[in-house]
């Protein structure tokens, strides 16, 4: 079946006993984009997932994935997709060589066929050189490769990562992210849960910001980091007790909230407030208030999720 999407999910609604976990959440995913679901904790995204890959049944609202309803075509929807996570089966004893083989010979794969399969995974994955020591050596970030390894061994052309960084240190989840772009480049379609604004912001073709079960927004992240306004400054005051004054002083010149975090002053702009920046800062040095660190920028996707869904958790 062809079809433009390779996902398309339609009003979709979940409640647990009374309690509405996922409250109307429409969204599609391109063939060959990677897709964020981002969201708070208990926003809903885990069950957005479960629907979609048929571990759970919604109670209204449709979703197609390559143009198959998982309601009425479950098998046929999940033959077309893979999800990470889910390799609890690996056997720690087991080099990765020999539970690629196995997971090989389970997906029916030959026994040739599976020894060319795990090959190539091993060298996309970077595990060659680890290939033949037991899991038991592995590290975390080398497990989730291999994981992710394990996931791809059919060819899925949609995989789900849910979380898949969660728990990793910063350099091994860049390694993930590569692996992740990296076999998007080859065509297949990636949905992301997320906790993590940086990941969704440098991994994600486009995000839907969920929380409390609906949809708050969906775009690309420069579209997201838009929607609140164009430019944010950022000052961060030298002495911690000039800080109210200075708070008064852009809150006086610019007539605009400003959040006070640590030692740092951060006020959204309009083109027209962008304008008033000089006097602010004209301000500050007639009153003697020196300051450290001056940006103006786009608003970091911490900021659109702080505001967006701020207060209501
Ligand atoms: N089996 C269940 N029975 C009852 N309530 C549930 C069940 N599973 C999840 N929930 C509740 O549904 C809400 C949404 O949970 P979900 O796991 O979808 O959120 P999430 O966005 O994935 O959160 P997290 O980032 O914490 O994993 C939460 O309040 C959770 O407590």
């Amino acid at each position: 079946m062809k079809t433009e999407n390779a996902i398309k999910v339609t009003n979709i609604k979940k409640s647990y006993g009374k309690k509405p976990v996922v409250q109307g959440v429409s969204f599609n995913v391109k063939k060959g984009e990677i897709f964020g679901l981002l969201g708070p904790n208990g926003a809903g995204k885990t069950t957005t997932l479960k629907v979609i890959t048929t571990l759970l049944r919604q109670d209204e609202g449709t979703v197609l994935v390559n143009g198959f309803n998982t309601l009425t075509q479950g098998r046929k929807v999940r033959q077309q997709f893979s999800i990470t996570g889910q390799t609890a089966a690996i056997d720690e004893e087991l080099s990765a060589r020999e539970n690629l083989l196995i997971f090989g010979r389970l997906n029916g794969l030959t026994g040739a066929e599976a020894q060319t399969r795990a090959n190539e995974l091993l060298l996309d994955f970077d595990l060659s050189n680890s290939a033949d020591q037991a899991l038991a050596t592995f590290s975390g970030g080398m497990r989730r490769r291999l994981d992710l390894a394990i996931s791809l061994i059919g060819r899925p052309s949609i995989l789900f990562l849910d979380e898949p960084t969660t728990g990793l240190d910063p350099r091994t989840r860049k390694q993930m992210w590569q692996a992740i772009q990296k076999l998007v480049s080859r065509g297949t379609t990636v949905l992301l849960t997320t906790q993590y604004l940086e990941e969704a912001d440098s991994l994600a073709d486009r995000i839907a910001l969920i929380d409390h079960g609906r949809m708050i927004t969906v775009g690309t992240p420069s579209e997201l980091k838009q929607q609140i306004g164009g430019m944010q400054m950022r000052v961060e005051i030298t002495n911690r007790q000039k800080l109210s004054q200075a708070e008064a002083i852009i809150k006086d010149v610019l007539s605009l909230p400003v959040s006070i975090d640590d030692r740092v002053l951060t006020t959204l702009l309009d083109n027209i407030k962008l304008q008033q920046v000089p006097q602010v800062l004209a301000q500050l040095q007639k009153m003697r208030i020196s300051y450290t660190n001056l940006t103006i920028g786009t608003p970091s996707l911490d900021d659109v999720f702080m505001k967006l869904t701020v207060g209501k958790n």
